[in-house]
């Protein structure tokens, strides 16, 4: 290899985000020289629109600057792999990865973190669909000013899910009447989400994100055990109780080999929208104690904002209202996260064999 293209190599070493293999990014990109332009190709395996777009505009200079080349020529996309879903179930018929959102106790913004980091993903360059399957409270509807919408089924076999904000929507909200839901139990209840996954006509996606029910007792368990899942995030706040609550959470995760991927601390510390003071309403760094303890990385922490609440009741999520606000771009940045951690730990299934099985 050329002087040049060395130092292309060598600079792409030092570009990429920290929580990447060694050396990923520059193994991963194809550099070829055309006349005066240099040529270089990407396709990110996971979502990752932002760094595509970050790595463009922070290389340009630096790379003009390396060569005999006066131009650039950038290819770059994102094409998401089918990872193979843990407890030995079958990838589900098209769609390529399932993440589940869990927590430990109730009301800490598990369904507000489902939401928004779906409508990230999609936002990084992914086809997302969401399913909310918390069947005590499912607050999809509402979030998504969905409230009084069915989904139909042209086939009398499987519904077709909604569409809203660019994914796919199906939710338990949407078939039963809230009175309903809150008394469902035992198998009954822990039946639903497979049922509600199954019989959604998805199409193909890249990722479906479950909203499961909040705690981790036997039926969020078994939930989870019914739903090929790729990996589980986590939502707490930096309250002890809700701590208390994620660690037996993960145990019960660990036990049916579903692996935790990361944590997201939620309402981290209230600001105030008159003043802009900060203020840890649930106390200060537990997310981050409880992180290093349990080495798993803390994905985001989010405030607690009076905009959040009321953006989310009006059906409208941060990343939709303000796509380019700092609240949707923490957002973005958790799906990246994510993504890549998925894609790094995971176990890619090669594409001819995920076709096979997805067609
Ligand atoms: N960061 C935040 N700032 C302000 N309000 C928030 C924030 N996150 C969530 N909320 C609000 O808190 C309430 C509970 O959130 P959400 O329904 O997402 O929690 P949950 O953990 O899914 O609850 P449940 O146990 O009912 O399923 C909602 O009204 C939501 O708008």
């Amino acid at each position: 290899m050329s002087a040049p293209l060395e130092a292309v190599r060598t600079l792409l070493v030092t570009s990429q985000p920290d929580d990447w293999p060694h050396g990923w990014l520059a193994s991963r990109t194809q550099l070829a020289v055309e006349g005066d332009t240099l040529q270089l190709s990407l396709t990110l395996p996971f979502a990752g629109d932002g760094v595509l777009q970050a790595l463009q505009a922070r290389l340009s200079e630096p790379l003009l600057a390396l060569g005999p080349w006066t131009r650039l020529r950038w290819q770059l996309a994102v094409q998401v792999t089918a990872l193979a879903p843990t407890g030995g179930l079958p990838l589900q018929s098209g769609i390529k990865n399932i993440l589940a959102v869990a927590s430990g106790k109730g009301g800490v913004g598990k369904s507000t973190t489902a939401i928004n980091l779906a409508l990230a993903l999609a936002a990084e360059g992914a086809s997302v669909g969401l399913l909310d399957g918390d069947l005590y409270g499912p607050s999809v509807p509402l979030m998504l000013g969905l409230v009084g919408q069915r989904p139909d089924s042209p086939d009398g076999q499987r519904m077709r899910p909604l569409s809203r904000y660019g994914i796919k929507v199906n939710s338990i909200g949407f078939l039963v009447p809230d009175s309903e839901a809150v008394i469902w139990r035992g198998p009954m209840a822990s039946k639903a989400l497979g049922q509600l996954l199954h019989e959604t006509d998805w199409g193909s996606l890249d990722y479906l994100v479950v909203d499961l029910p909040p705690g981790t007792g036997d039926i969020q368990l078994s939930m989870a055990q019914q739903v090929p899942t790729t990996g589980v995030l986590m939502v707490t706040t930096p309250q002890d109780v809700a701590l208390l609550d994620v660690r037996k959470g993960l145990a019960m995760f660990a036990k049916v080999g579903v692996p935790v991927v990361g944590l997201v601390e939620n309402m981290s510390y209230h600001r105030c929208s008159a003043c802009g003071h900060h203020e840890p309403l649930f106390g200060e760094g537990g997310g981050a104690r409880l992180a290093a303890e349990l080495d798993l990385p803390l994905l985001a922490q989010f405030p607690l904002l009076l905009g959040v609440r009321q953006a989310m009741d009006a059906g409208v999520p941060p990343l939709v209202a303000e796509p380019e606000g700092e609240l949707a771009q923490g957002y973005r940045a958790l799906a990246r996260g994510l993504a890549a951690r998925l894609y790094f730990q995971g176990k890619a299934i090669p594409e001819s064999l995920a076709v096979h099985r997805l067609g």
